[in-house]
């Protein structure tokens, strides 16, 4: 089982005299630096000189600098940088600037696990990974609460790096969701399995798919939509509070007797070989240097699937049913 760590448990005192560098300002990037810069530490946000989030970053009250500039200026550098542009900027920008004693922080084990950055041996290497998205992470530290974070130290030259990780961790408020320990492997392993698998891509392969079928079958999409897409949510958030036992408990018998019956036929033997398929994938580096191809070519594959997810009836018929619900589609930066 996970060793757990708890608020009450850590302090501030490994960061206090630190300069923390957080390099990148985007989903993970404006919640780390925001919130370590509400628990009192010594924050910089690091940037490049183009990047449209220079001035929020500073209206949010932050230094900003250069990423050069600001790994020059840090003890601790924490690079939320898309994971297939970080090797590239942290070997012109990063390296030459790190001192012997500093930490080199990952909020995902991508960069270290898949040998994209081979850090030097005089300084410390850490993950400190929230397990939800960026704006979460900001949202919940701002209503007193958190998102649970893993922690995983890969290389400890000073002998401090699990406590600098710990109060990291307390920074950007993980320690009050629970802290769990893991490995680099670990974390990158499962989170990219969730993430293709479960969370991001198999959830939205199920809706959709749910969806096409209802309205190939002549349904009204509006009704296909709420059906397959809308009331995930509802559902899913009466699982995150009780468990599964609470969604069976709340929804009809009706509900509860087809769901549990029809629902593995659905997700079934060939799905469960396909999640296999995925894994041995994450696990044997094909994944990684796919993704990592696609980044260098400016991601053709990305884009395509992009603009295609953007067209379908779903995301078309959402927007417009989303637009008549006055608290949802308010914009994401605005918590
Ligand atoms: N998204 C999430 O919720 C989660 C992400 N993670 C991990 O966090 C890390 C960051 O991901 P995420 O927050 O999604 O990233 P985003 O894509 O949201 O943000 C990336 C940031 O990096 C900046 N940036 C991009 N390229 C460069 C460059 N060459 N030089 C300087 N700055 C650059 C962008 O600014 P601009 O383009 O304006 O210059 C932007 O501020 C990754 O390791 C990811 O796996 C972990 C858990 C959850
Ligand atoms: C939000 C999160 O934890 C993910 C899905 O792993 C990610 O954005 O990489
Ligand atoms: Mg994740
Ligand atoms: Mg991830």
């Amino acid at each position: 089982m996970a060793t757990i760590i708890y608020d009450d448990e850590t302090t501030f005192d490994a960061l206090k005299d630190k300069t923390i560098a957080v390099m990148g300002y985007g989903s993970q990037g404006h919640a780390h630096a925001r919130n370590l810069h509400e628990s009192g530490l010594n924050v910089v946000v690091g940037l490049r000189k183009s990047s449209s989030s220079w001035a929020k970053a500073e209206s949010d009250g932050l230094k900003v600098m250069t990423v050069d500039d600001a790994a020059k200026a840090a003890d601790v550098i924490m690079i939320l940088l898309p994971d297939e542009k970080q090797a590239a900027t942290y070997y012109s920008q990063i390296e030459p600037n790190l001192k012997a004693g500093n930490a080199l922080v990952f909020a995902h084990g991508f960069n270290i696990h898949y040998n994209q950055i081979v850090p030097p041996k005089d300084v410390d290497v850490f993950m400190v990974a929230p397990k939800g998205p960026g704006h979460i992470v900001r949202r919940t530290y701002t209503e007193g609460i958190g998102v649970p974070g893993l922690i995983a130290v890969y290389q400890d030259a000073t002998g401090k790096a699990r406590e600098l990780a710990l109060s990291y961790a307390k920074g950007i408020g993980a320690t009050r969701a629970g802290v769990y320990e893991t490995t680099f492997r670990e974390e990158t392993e499962t989170d990219l399995f969730g993430e293709q698998v479960d969370l991001c891509g198999g959830l939205s392969s199920l809706i959709k798919n749910a969806f096409e079928v209802l309205v190939e079958a002549g349904y009204q999409p509006e009704m296909a939509y709420f059906e397959t897409c809308h009331e995930v949510k509802l559902i899913v958030d009466l699982i995150y509070e009780g468990g599964l036992e609470r969604m069976w408990h709340s929804v009809s018998n009706t509900a509860e007797y087809g769901g549990m019956t029809v629902g593995p036929r659905i997700i079934n033997e060939e799905s469960r070989e396909a999640m296999y398929v995925a894994l041995e994938r994450i696990q044997n580096g094909e994944f990684a240097k796919e993704f990592i191809l696609e980044g260098m070519v400016n991601h053709p594959v990305l884009k395509a699937m992009e603009r295609q997810e953007k067209e379908h009836p779903l995301e078309i018929v959402g927007k417009e049913i989303r637009a008549n619900i006055p608290w949802l589609n308010k914009k994401i930066d605005d918590d």
